[in-house]
């Protein structure tokens, strides 16, 4: 086995609803992707879910993922196999995507017939999907046999290739006994990359059984997890389901934006954005007068699918040419497609991004966490601050799914609870103190840096930065702090995977090179307690990491050692680590430091880097280019691609470079020295 792939959000049954809430917590607790995804599907699916409660929903498809992925989210459905044959003629359709739809649709529309005159039972949504592997213009479905499968694998490896689902989501009625439908569909598209295969890997994969039910003859989420160097794009997509992009689509269908919204669109241009976060308040659609004041009703009996929506008589009428959701003949709320939400949502990002920053430093979050429930007055007295200021505050924090607002008052959200008070173990605290002394005020001269092309030190903090970490980061013990505590939160969040990524078993001794305050190193110990860890930084962060170690230890303890990485001899060691180090530094720093690196190395050697990879064409992951564009405003490097970074590491004599995107802030990236 060369290459191995880990994607954590893989996870069958988990989030299944025999988990009661308190254990779902420590779950969650203890795991933050895990916390993260079920956090924010169970609060964003609830009011949708809610409404597809009383329905009959069937799930058109005999995919024992598909039907674990629906069952992930809690959507209550039925399994109907489609009898649909997967015979459409390929070369009919002008892209892959349309067969991959279409077949969706017409196994939906199989169920939907069928349900309807066989069983007499209509469903009120009938779910159809389709995946497909595409390579080289081919589009190859599920092996018949294993010599099928062999060429379909042979085929894809050392190749990057598509991988689309098609779906359709096919609303029933059933009219004087006619059966009436509407369908939505849509696609996702995933690329993968598979590793060369030998021979022996590819015939004992075919062996082990499991390309036969799988479109292109693998299966990601199990042992052909193992071809895979890399995956851009929605992993469940793959596995047989675009969730994330079916969640979205039930937003669009039953939770429009809210009426008030509309009247924001007439006047201040900008309407609120279809965020998963901005269902958390799951009674937008409720009946309070105070909620519609001044907004356009719709009535439903006056909206029509092809016109837009008006209000005779009232003063605030919507011309239907507007950006106004739509009723379809199933009385469905649709958003033409014009509706700019993508746009609309990065204007308005930076206010989320602020009020999220204010109400941390206002230490609301922490607040709510030890006085359970509190009116807007009593936190604004607690605060120090305005009643209107601070009620205005915590309503737009609500409606960002950070709080939950009742008409008892005030509170944390479960996502606040772990990762917005300063105190939890998870806490997030740190790093968004950070983001706002340190990073707002330096991409407010984004502009400048993109014309200049260097770092905004001087033009956001008076200083310059000849010693980047010494100038700017610990010119005073406070912000000293600051950033050393950012770093930790990061640190923590990231830790447990990039520690996991590869086995590190063989080695004894480690050198965390820049390791801070040691969350990856003492991560590390857990995982593999015969090493050890030792962080090398520099003496000003060295003196500050006591009180940033974990409390109850039951390894050997990470050991600290001062000096400059790039001026001093650091400790000898069989593993380097370099996590978010490379990333501060021009090419030609780090050929330094590599080259150090790779002396002090003897053959066997291991090397972990723990950085952002982009995509090789710096297209795909808009997270690690923002990313990128962080660390032009604040320092002289810039975040790499994987073959920039292979090429960097082999340069320096190390081999076998192996890259893992763990899905979470930061990859992993591991080779040895040969
Ligand atoms: C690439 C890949 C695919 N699959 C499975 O491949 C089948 C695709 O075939 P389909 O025709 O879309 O679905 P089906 O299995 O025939 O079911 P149905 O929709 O009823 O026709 C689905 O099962 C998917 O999970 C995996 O489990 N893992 C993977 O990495």
């Amino acid at each position: 086995m060369r290459m191995r792939a880990v994607w954590r959000l893989w996870s069958p049954g988990r989030g299944s609803r025999s988990v009661g809430d308190s254990a779902r917590r420590r779950i969650n607790a203890s795991c933050p992707r895990a916390a993260y995804l079920g956090l924010l599907a169970g609060m964003a699916l609830k009011p949708v879910l809610g409404k597809l409660g009383s329905k009959r929903v069937v799930l058109a498809s005999a995919s024992p993922r598909r039907q674990e992925i629906l069952c992930s989210v809690g959507l209550r459905f039925e399994v109907v196999p489609s009898w649909f044959k997967e015979t459409l003629e390929k070369s009919s359709f002008a892209t892959p995507y349309k067969y991959a739809i279409e077949t969706a649709k017409q196994k939906a529309l199989e169920v939907a017939n069928r349900m309807h005159v066989k069983h007499l039972r209509t469903p009120d949504i009938v779910i159809g999907a389709d995946t497909i592997v595409t390579v080289d213009e081919h589009i190859l479905e599920k092996p018949i046999d294993k010599q099928d499968a062999y060429r379909m694998l042979s085929r894809l490896s050392g190749k990057e290739h598509s991988v689309f689902t098609g779906v359709a989501i096919v609303h029933c009625n059933s009219k004087d006994n006619r059966l009436e439908t509407e369908v939505t569909d849509f696609y996702e598209e995933t690329k993968v990359k598979f590793a060369d295969l030998s021979e022996e890997l590819l015939w004992e994969y075919i062996h082990s059984g499991e390309p036969m039910d799988k479109a292109g003859g693998y299966g990601i989420q199990a042992l052909g997890g193992m071809l895979v160097e890399y995956v851009h794009g929605d992993f469940l997509n793959v596995v047989g389901f675009p969730l994330n992009h079916f969640c979205k689509k039930l937003v669009e269908l039953y939770y429009p934006p809210p009426k008030h919204t509309i009247h924001h669109i007439k006047h201040d241009s900008i309407p609120s954005v279809e965020t998963f976060e901005n269902l958390s308040d799951e009674e937008n659609d409720s009946s309070s007068p105070l909620q519609y004041k001044g907004a356009i009703k719709l009535d439903r009996s006056k909206t029509h699918s092809s016109g837009g929506v008006c209000s005779p008589g009232s003063s605030n009428i919507i011309k239907p040419n507007c950006m106004m959701p739509v009723e379809n003949q199933n009385g469905v709320m649709e958003n033409p497609d014009k509706f700019p939400s993508k746009i609309l949502e990065l204007l308005d990002g930076f206010r989320a991004s602020k009020a999220l920053f204010v109400a941390s430093k206002l230490k609301v979050f922490d607040l709510l966490k030890n006085k359970g429930v509190l009116q807007a007055v009593d936190v604004a007295n607690t605060i120090n601050s305005s009643v209107c200021g601070t009620e205005r505050l915590l309503d737009a924090c609500a409606a960002l799914g950070l709080l939950e607002k009742t008409l008892q008052g005030y509170s944390n959200s479960d996502s606040a609870n772990i990762y917005l008070a300063s105190d939890s173990e998870d806490s997030l605290h740190g790093y968004i103190i950070h983001s706002d002394d340190h990073l707002w005020p330096l991409f407010t001269h984004l502009e400048s840096a993109v014309k200049e092309g260097t770092m905004q030190n001087y033009r956001a903090f008076g200083k310059k930065s000849e010693n980047l970490f010494q100038d700017s980061y610990y010119q005073s013990m406070e912000v000293k702090q600051r950033f050393m505590a950012a770093m930790h939160s990061i640190a923590k969040l990231t830790a447990k995977d990039v520690a996991t990524a590869f086995d590190l078993s063989q080695f004894r001794s480690a050198c965390d090179l820049g390791g801070c305050t040691g969350a990856l190193a003492n991560e590390l110990v857990q995982k593999y307690p015969n090493l050890k860890v030792t962080v090398f930084d520099l003496p000003e962060v060295i003196a500050n990491v006591s009180h940033f170690q974990p409390v109850r230890q039951h390894t050997a303890p990470v050991t600290f050692t001062s000096g400059d990485f790039f001026k001093d001899n650091f400790p000898e060691a069989d593993l380097y680590i370099l996590s978010r180090i490379l990333h501060d530094w021009t090419d030609e720093k780090i050929h330094m430091l590599l080259s150090k690196i790779s002396a002090a190395c003897k053959p066997g050697c291991g090397l972990l880097l723990s950085e952002v990879v982009l995509d090789d064409e710096k297209k795909n992951r808009s997270t690690a280019l923002l990313q990128s564009l962080n660390m032009l405003v604040q320092t002289e490097g810039k975040e790499r691609s994987g073959s920039e970074y292979q090429s960097l590491l082999e340069h320096h004599g190390f081999t076998n470079v192996k890259i893992i995107l763990t899905g979470n802030l930061l990859d992993a990236i591991f080779c040895t020295k040969c």
